[in-house]
């Protein structure tokens, strides 16, 4: 069995004691990301449209750094903090995954860290 750790700069670093992505036998398994600048450390929130693309810009630099990408996502987790936004997450969400989206689950939580309005994890294999 083999475990990798992966930290990339493209991606904001972790703001608690968890790793930005886990491998493990050709299983990756994503933190959940929150719309935070990897340069700036600025939250991207100016509406929940650009806030879940910033999430995913992150979700793919983790994928990327890992050797993954979009097409390797087979599961996700989606945490809003309204599911009134749950249309337009979904419309920025699907940009990412027009063929055979990965399974999902989406759910309302009442806070998520600093604040956001959304948080995705994902977990990504090699087929
Ligand atoms: C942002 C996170 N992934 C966390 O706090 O666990």
């Amino acid at each position: 069995m083999s475990k990798k750790i992966i930290l990339t700069e493209e991606a904001p670093k972790p703001i608690g004691p968890y790793s930005q992505a886990v491998e493990v036998n050709k299983v990756l398994y994503l933190s959940g990301q929150i719309a935070l600048d990897a340069e700036s450390r600025e939250l991207i929130n100016e509406n929940i449209t650009e806030e879940t693309h910033a999430v995913m810009k992150n979700i793919e630099a983790v994928l990327r750094a890992a050797g993954y990408g979009f097409p390797d996502v087979i599961k996700c987790s989606i945490f809003v903090r309204n599911m009134d936004d749950f249309t337009a997450v979904n419309e920025a969400y699907g940009q990412y995954f027009k063929i055979d989206p990965p399974a999902r689950e989406t759910v309302e939580v009442s806070r998520l860290p600093k604040n956001v309005n959304v948080e995705i994890s994902c977990i990504a294999a090699k087929i």
